[in-house]
């Protein structure tokens, strides 16, 4: 029976929450306080945390860098109200599984939990797993992980989904950039998907989870006997992915000391673990992301210049949802079949007033953020096409906000012309004053000629 911890001080939430997913063949223990929760992680394993972002005594990311370093395989699920979704989203870096909103539905809960804990551990298990069918790319639909690869019809997708083609049978490293949630590790497993190699292991590692003191035998392995705690030798995930693709997420969170490794095994092609005293040689293709600007953290001195060249021999840019607005529909009706499914629903369409509101929010986290709403839109529509008081209210006020200001500018360049109109009119007045209403003394002062004088005055209704 999975176990379930919850970490939240809402005392009627852990309780509700604690009854139904008990009902629901889940062993359930909860914590009101943060340190109450990671004291509970350190006498027992569980398959996954449910972890309030606003806790009494930690913030969420707190949280999650002490749940996982406690316990570096559990998957989180963050919980949050729609307004901190924006800053929730920034825990994804520190190795966030998926998140939720409240108010909490039930329903939704369930699958969330039970898609998170299938997700994390096919990838802690997941090696040569991932060679099952690979689909033809060019129909705009593939298989990755077991879920469905879409192509945006925007033009950033169609040439991402270019750079995929051209890139995946070489053995080029990749750099992904991009927004949280925007599809990274899709793309990771995309390029592997189509290479030579797509029968061998893709192991994920995700570096801005992986706590400093166990990201090096994470990475490159340890012999018994390494450090306090190695009681047996282990495995790094590059022995694991040998012959295969290395996907390090976050990259641009691993530590000088592990840039350093990392640098060396890339030149000689050859691992050491740790307190081991020969090498292993390896042959791993490496695709990294990273969703800051790895050439500002080179330039402040957080990451090595030449690991980075090294790393990006290709580079591919994912642009944010809001910038490939014609991509969002698409999304937004896959999104909604997967939770037709999920929910045992059949909801068909979306109204037009949810398609505008959809096109022109902001998604802080990206095609993340968008499977969520329309999780949960689909689990509140009663009928058969989603309406907009499904959708949180902090989506529409954000659209709202965002026309009124639009509205204000407008009435600003408006402001901005009749200020400089006037302007215009008293500088006229005060040459014609002075030339004693010479016009076409008037006109060379002002270094317009007499015609345009003639139009403005009639503009501004100066009799002269
Ligand atoms: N091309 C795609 N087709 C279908 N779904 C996608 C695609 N890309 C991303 N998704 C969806 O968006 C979610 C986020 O994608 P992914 O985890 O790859 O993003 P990411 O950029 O790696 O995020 P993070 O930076 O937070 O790790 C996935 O769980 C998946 O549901």
């Amino acid at each position: 029976m999975p176990k379930l911890l919850i970490i939240d001080d809402d005392k009627d939430i852990c309780l509700v929450l604690s009854k139904f997913l008990t009902k629901n063949n889940y062993e359930v223990d909860v914590a009101y306080k943060g340190e109450e929760g990671l004291k509970l992680l350190r006498a027992s394993r569980y398959n996954l945390v449910l972890c309030d972002y606003r806790l009494p005594d930690h913030t969420g990311v707190e949280m999650l860098r002490k749940i996982k370093l406690l316990q570096p395989d559990v998957a989180v699920v963050i919980i949050t109200g729609y307004s901190d979704v924006r800053t929730a989203v920034e825990t994804f870096r520190y190795g966030a599984n998926d998140y939720v909103t409240k108010p909490l539905y039930p329903d939704e809960l369930l699958v969330t939990i039970k898609e998170t804990i299938a997700k994390n551990e096919k990838r802690n298990t997941s090696n040569a797993e991932n060679a099952d069918a690979v689909q033809d790319v060019r129909k705009g639909k593939s298989t990755v992980n077991g879920g469905t690869f879409i192509v945006g019809k925007s033009i950033q997708s169609q040439t991402v989904q270019k750079y995929i083609e051209l890139i995946a049978p070489s053995d080029m490293s990749v750099i992904i950039n991009g927004e949280t949630g925007t599809g990274k590790e899709f793309v990771a497993q995309s390029v592997h998907k189509f290479s030579k190699r797509s029968d061998k292991p893709f192991v994920a590692i995700d570096c801005g989870a992986l706590p400093k003191e166990l990201a090096g035998s994470e990475l490159f392995g340890h012999v018994k006997g390494a450090f306090t705690g190695a009681v047996s030798d282990k495995q790094g995930s590059f022995e694991v992915a040998d012959t295969g693709t290395i996907f390090l997420d976050e990259i641009g969170n691993l530590s000088y000391e592990n840039q350093v490794k990392l640098l060396r095994v890339i030149q000689e092609r050859r691992i050491k673990r740790i307190g081991a005293t020969r090498d292993i040689p390896i042959d791993v293709r490496i695709i990294a992301a990273t969703n800051e600007d790895l050439i500002k953290a080179v330039k402040e001195g957080r990451f090595r210049e030449d690991l980075y060249h090294r790393l990006n021999e290709f580079k591919i840019q994912l642009s944010p949802l809001r910038e490939r607005k014609e991509d969002i529909i698409i999304f937004a009706n896959y999104f909604l079949e997967k939770s037709n499914q999920a929910l045992q629903k059949n909801v068909k369409s979306f109204s037009p007033d949810v398609v505008d509101q959809l096109t022109n929010y902001f998604w802080h986290g990206n095609l993340r953020e968008l499977n969520n709403v329309i999780k949960r839109s689909v689990l509140l529509t009663i009928g058969e096409s989603v309406q907009a008081d499904s959708l949180p209210q902090e989506i529409i006020q954000a659209n709202n906000t965002v026309a009124a200001t639009g509205a204000l500018v407008e009435d600003s360049v408006g402001l901005l012309k009749s200020i400089a109109g006037s302007a215009e009119r008293q500088a006229i007045i005060d040459v014609l004053e002075k030339v004693n209403y010479n016009k076409s003394k008037a006109a060379e002062l002002l270094r317009i000629d007499r015609k345009t004088l003639y139009n403005k005055l009639k503009l501004y209704s100066i009799s002269a």
